[in-house]
This record gives C-alpha cells, sequence and structure tokens, in this order.
C-alpha cells in the first residue's frame, strides 16, 4: 500500500529532511510516526501527498508509483488519500454540513450522492446531530471531526494524519485517536504523526521513531520513547 525505498528529501545545502528511509505499510495497518521536532515527519507526509518529491529513492503509494506521476494524475491520486492536520482546516463561514460537502462538489459529485454520503460520514463520526451547526460553534475535537469526515467522504484507501491532537486537551486528544482507530477497523490504513507519548503508549500500534530523517526504529505494538 505504501513503499518507500531508500528515500531522500533535501531542502537546500544542509542535511536532508529524509534521509535513506525504507518503509513498507500494508493494506490496513495503523502506523504511528513519531519523533522530535524536524526530525522529518512532516516532510514524510508531504511526500506521500506528492506535495514534494523526493530526491532520491522510489515511492509506491496504491500502486503508484509517485516519481514518475505525471503533473495531470495528482489530483486523482489525492482522492484516494485522506488527511486531517492540526489545525483542522475547516472553512470557518460554513456549517459542519458544507464543510464535508465541499469536498465532494469539487469533484463533481452530483447532490443526491452528497445527499446520501454526507449524512453517513458524519455519523460514523459521532456528528450527524450537528449537521447545521457552524463550525465556530464547535468544539476543537468536534471541528477535527469534521476535518475527519471530509477526509472520509471520498472513501479513501489511506487517511494521513499530521499531529490531528496537537491542539486538543488529553481526552479529547484520546476520544480522536480512538475514532482515528474505528476508521482502521473499517478497512483504512492509517498514518498519524503525533507527539502524543500517552495515547501512542496506550494503544500499542505499530509506531515508527524518526531521528534526523531517518527512520531508526520500526516496533509492532510500540511506544514512545526518543530522547527530544
Ligand atoms: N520548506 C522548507 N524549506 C527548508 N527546510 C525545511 C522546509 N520544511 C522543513 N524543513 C526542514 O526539514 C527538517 C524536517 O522538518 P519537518 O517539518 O519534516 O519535521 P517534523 O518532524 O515534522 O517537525 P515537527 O514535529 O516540528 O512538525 C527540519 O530541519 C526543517 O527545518
Amino acid at each position: 500500500m505504501i513503499d518507500l525505498e531508500n528515500v531522500s528529501k533535501s531542502y537546500d545545502k544542509g542535511q536532508p529532511a529524509v534521509s535513506h528511509a525504507t518503509l513498507h505499510v500494508d493494506k490496513g495497518e495503523f502506523v504511528f510516526v513519531v519523533g522530535s521536532s524536524g526530525s522529518g515527519k512532516s516532510t514524510l507526509i508531504k511526500l506521500l501527498l506528492k506535495e514534494l518529491d523526493a530526491t532520491a529513492g522510489t515511492i509506491v503509494v496504491n500502486g503508484q508509483k509517485l516519481n514518475t506521476m505525471k503533473r495531470r494524475q495528482i489530483a486523482k491520486y489525492r482522492r484516494k488519500l485522506g488527511v486531517v492536520f492540526q489545525d483542522f482546516r475547516l472553512l470557518k463561514d460554513r456549517n459542519v454540513y458544507e464543510n464535508v460537502a465541499f469536498a465532494q462538489r469539487v469533484i463533481g459529485r452530483p447532490t443526491r450522492v452528497i445527499r446520501k454520503r454526507v449524512p453517513e460520514v458524519l455519523t460514523e463520526v459521532g456528528l450527524a446531530e450537528k449537521y447545521k451547526s457552524p463550525v465556530t460553534e464547535l468544539s476543537g475535537g468536534e471541528q477535527q471531526r469534521v476535518a475527519i469526515a471530509r477526509a472520509l467522504v471520498n472513501r479513501p484507501d489511506i487517511l494521513l494524519a499530521d499531529e490531528p491532537t496537537g491542539n486538543l486537551d488529553p481526552q479529547t486528544a484520546l476520544e480522536i485517536m480512538k475514532l482515528l482507530e474505528e476508521i482502521n477497523d473499517r478497512g483504512t490504513t492509517v498514518l498519524v504523526v503525533t507527539h502524543n507519548k500517552d495515547v501512542v503508549n496506550k494503544l500499542k500500534k505499530r509506531v515508527l521513531t524518526m531521528r534526523k530523517g531517518a527512520i531508526i526504529s520500526d516496533e509492532q505494538e510500540g511506544g514512545y520513547h526518543y530522547e527530544a
């Protein structure tokens, strides 16, 4: 599902942000990516989204080789990936329903499909009853649920989350990570970048640890143990 072979990414002359990373993630896996600030986690996500190109090595996602992907194929490729960020990135002047429906409208889904799919996905994230609420009236945890619903609305194969609980209190953070776990249980491959030590130690998933761009450990049922 995700294959990196000896991947490096340098921004400039300095040390590479990602360095000789080799990684294989199977369909249906749940993977945490941890490591101190600047260790290359967000760069890894950007490489997977093809927002950045690797300077060396090969990346294959969903059977598609990113190195040689044509510019015109990128939008279609990204539709099969859901993405969630720390700062939610919602449309602040729209309600919950509109925030999720928007992702379907931009790809030209018919209105009748949108009317069926949006309530479905809002139910999956536990927000069905708040569909009319302006997003500015929601708690941080609820806003992240909207962002997760938007990420899932096109039924992606892979969900990428970059620090999804960074703005949330510990209890809400745990609830959001449990939601990601449920989404994974329903078959979506999930990769989560996080600094949330407690959650990583509690959920006992596969844990990749990065340091200075390199993947320095890869453990099944792993824990959060690196020196900052
Ligand atoms: N656009 C950029 N131009 C130049 N250097 C960059 C750029 N983005 C990131 N870097 C550098 O690449 C390295 C890895 O950064 P990256 O954002 O991937 O780390 P991170 O592990 O996600 O950090 P954090 O936990 O703070 O988000 C850092 O040294 C950073 O300064």
